[in-house]
């Protein structure tokens, strides 16, 4: 496990955001005006090289959460502090450079089914190209291209580059949306229940990959996940969201499978 300030409490929000990769603090959402809020007051702060699960029942808001600190769904108040930037009036492409710091994965990998494995990757370098050549791999520069292949190698995936995305096993496609993600350099990764569309093994073994990213490219990793198990094993620190609120903000070690499973009451 990483060093890091202690979480082990709801005090992370007060550690300093010089510190932190990521500072929430306040954070409020409702979708409707005036309507019972989603979350609120909702304050962690996320630390360099950490593995970070956010747990919560169906529906707590975690998808939302997760969201919301990049502001693709924009928070009713609250601040973020993301690598030392304030961003909450940021806008357009300062916003985004902000962003593109941040990979994301989802359980929907949201590839392009008819497209080569490289080229999938080849698009998470889109944030830094100019002009849509750059789309296709053909067109892609060869630097663009060896790193591609690297990020490819990085998920055990280099001998299958040029295959067809739509004839890969949901495991396989879940390791190109990483590799894609990687392409972006980012700082954090964001996941939204990476895991949950596997077979137990398959999942098991992205949330190995994670590990290794973490731990050997100093990779930070903030997961959503129903699977408890994956929280105690991979996560540094386990964030929970209950009852509109986030109830728990707590290092791993000090859990069990029991109190996280009374946690989802
Ligand atoms: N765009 C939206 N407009 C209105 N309500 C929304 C919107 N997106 C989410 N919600 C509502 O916000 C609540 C939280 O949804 P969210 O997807 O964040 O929860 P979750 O904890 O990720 O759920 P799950 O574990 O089922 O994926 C739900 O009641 C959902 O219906």
């Amino acid at each position: 496990m990483s060093n890091y300030a202690d979480p082990s409490s709801l005090a992370s929000a007060s550690v300093s955001a010089a510190s932190s990769l990521l500072q929430v603090s306040g954070l409020s959402k409702s979708f409707d005006n005036n309507s019972t809020p989603i979350f609120s007051d909702v304050n962690f702060s996320i630390f360099a090289s950490q593995s970070v699960a956010l747990i919560g029942s169906n529906g707590a808001g975690k998808s939302t959460l997760l969201r919301c600190c990049l502001r693709l769904i924009e928070p009713d108040s609250g601040s973020i502090v993301f690598d030392g930037e304030a961003i909450d009036k940021k806008s357009g492409r300062s916003l985004s450079k902000v962003r593109n710091k941040v990979g994301f994965v989802f359980q929907k990998h949201c590839l392009v089914p008819r497209l080569s494995v490289l080229s999938n990757v080849i698009h998470g370098n889109l944030a830094y190209c100019q002009g849509p050549r750059n789309w296709l791999h053909g067109f892609a520069r060869q630097e663009v291209r060896e790193r591609a292949m690297d990020c490819l190698a990085q998920v055990g995936l280099a001998h299958l580059a040029t295959k067809r995305c739509d004839q890969l096993s949901g495991g396989q496609s879940q390791r190109v949306a990483i590799a894609r993600a990687l392409m972006q350099q980012p700082t954090i990764l964001f996941a939204d229940e990476p895991t949950a569309s596997l077979d137990p093994q398959s999942g098991q073994e992205i949330m190995e990959l994670f590990e290794r990213l973490v731990k050997d490219n100093g990779l930070t990793l903030f997961f959503v996940s129903h699977n408890i198990e994956h929280a105690l094993k991979y996560a540094d620190r386990v964030l929970g969201l209950q009852e509109r609120r986030l109830s728990l903000d707590s290092v791993t070690h000090t859990q069990s499978l029991q109190s996280l499973r009374a946690f989802y009451g």
